[in-house]
């Protein structure tokens, strides 16, 4: 990263130094604020924005580029990626494990909370997409829904962000201003991509199981999500589809062993995938508008799963299951996969949550899937279960 870049800060410095507005991003490695944004680029086709933002980092004055992209890309799509071009970045070390010890930030409490659509059809919907997968070409589809939490007082974007970096102590914890004026936020497990000179590194996850205060009942969920021939096959093609995308762009592509990765909330099937860039020109956010976006947010065959999302799913996605991080002037960068996430506005806050539908899964349990993935934000909120 580039020397207008002050390392060294505190995590405690860097959660109360920002405010709505600025791009926070928390990973095991570091935690990243920019601030002082004077300028952001705004582009629907993420390949042009790419290359946008590879001209404005040619300006020495502009340490880094970050921010997010939507979940819909290309020129029709209805909303654009949003890249901010931060005057100052601060950077410290990880959040953990002293974030662990920030008292939890008050949040006030929702005057309602309304799912869209009803759980009961939501499970309808899946229903209609087990049908739809029994036409082979599709494959995979991903359905979401949604929880609408209304607020009398104006909500704290840092507030929530703070609760999240203290109750996730791996992946990637961000908020990222839109061009509206709320803020995105979350903590996802899963690593889109990230480039360190000639290094490409992803962790898609796919394949799902909740977590349980009781750990005979934990480990047993974790143990029977590591044998389900269902999740291994709805992760096989996530992997299966990322390798394809990537195999153009890299040498020495190698795929690890698939393993059982946990959150605070949610186990998954989670695989490494390394490779060497063949050309250094290619930056992290050209590579991330590469695979964006994956299976495991969407479905396969791409386009036969965008177009079952459109037409099952009651509600824009907006941002989320986009893709948010950062890239420098060299192109290194990372870029996570938007979920466990939700928009801050002035004085509502929805919350996302989707899953994986095969041939062969349950529209019951897919509905619980969803139900537990809210817990990330919900305890964030002082709302989840303990
Ligand atoms: C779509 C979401 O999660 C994705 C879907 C998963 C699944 O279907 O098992 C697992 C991890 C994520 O890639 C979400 O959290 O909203």
């Amino acid at each position: 990263m580039t020397a207008t870049a002050h390392e060294g800060a505190r995590v405690a410095d860097l959660l109360d130094g920002y405010a709505a507005g600025d791009f926070f991003f928390g990973t095991e490695r570091r935690t990243l604020l920019g601030s002082g944004v004077d300028g952001a680029l705004s582009e629907r086709d993420p390949v042009v924005l790419a290359e946008r933002v590879r001209e404005a980092l040619a300006d020495p004055d502009v340490p880094l580029a970050a921010g997010i992209l939507p979940f819909d890309t290309g020129p029709d799509a209805t909303y654009p990626g949003h890249i901010l071009l931060p005057r100052e970045v601060r950077i410290s070390g990880p959040a953990h494990p002293a974030a662990a010890s920030l008292p939890q930030a008050g949040i006030g409490v929702p005057r309602s909370m309304r799912p869209v659509p009803e759980p009961a059809a939501h499970v309808a919907a899946v229903a209609r997409a087990v049908e739809m997968l029994r036409d082979e070409r599709l494959r995979k589809v991903v359905l979401a829904r949604v929880l609408d939490l209304e607020f009398d007082e104006p909500i704290r974007p840092e507030a929530i962000l703070r609760n999240l970096v203290r109750g996730n102590p791996a992946g990637f914890t961000f908020a990222a201003p839109l061009p509206g004026g709320s803020t995105f936020v979350g903590a996802t497990p899963e690593l889109l991509l990230s480039r360190y000179g000639d290094r490409v590194f992803s962790h898609p996850h796919a394949g799902s199981a909740p977590r349980s205060a009781d750990p005979r009942i934990d480990a047993e969920n974790a143990r029977r999500l590591a044998e389900s021939a269902k999740d291994r096959r709805e992760h096989a093609v996530v992997i299966e589809d990322m390798v394809e995308v990537l195999r153009p762009f890299c040498t020495r592509l190698r795929v690890a062993p698939t393993e059982v990765v946990g959150t605070p909330t949610m186990w998954h099937l989670g695989t490494t995938v390394t490779g060497r860039l063949t050309d250094p020109s290619i930056t992290a956010l050209r590579l991330a508008a590469a695979l964006h976006p994956t299976p495991a947010v969407c479905g396969t065959p791409t386009e036969a799963a965008r177009r079952v999302v459109g037409e099952l799913e009651p509600f824009d996605r907006g941002y989320y299951a986009g893709a948010v991080g950062w890239v420098d002037a060299a192109g290194d960068g990372e870029w996570a996969v938007a979920i466990r996430s939700a928009e801050a506005a002035e004085r509502s806050l929805r919350l996302y949550a989707g899953g994986g539908i095969v041939a062969d899964s349950d529209p019951e349990a897919e509905l619980a899937e969803t139900t537990a993935k809210f817990e990330t934000v919900l305890r964030a909120m002082g709302l989840g279960h303990p």
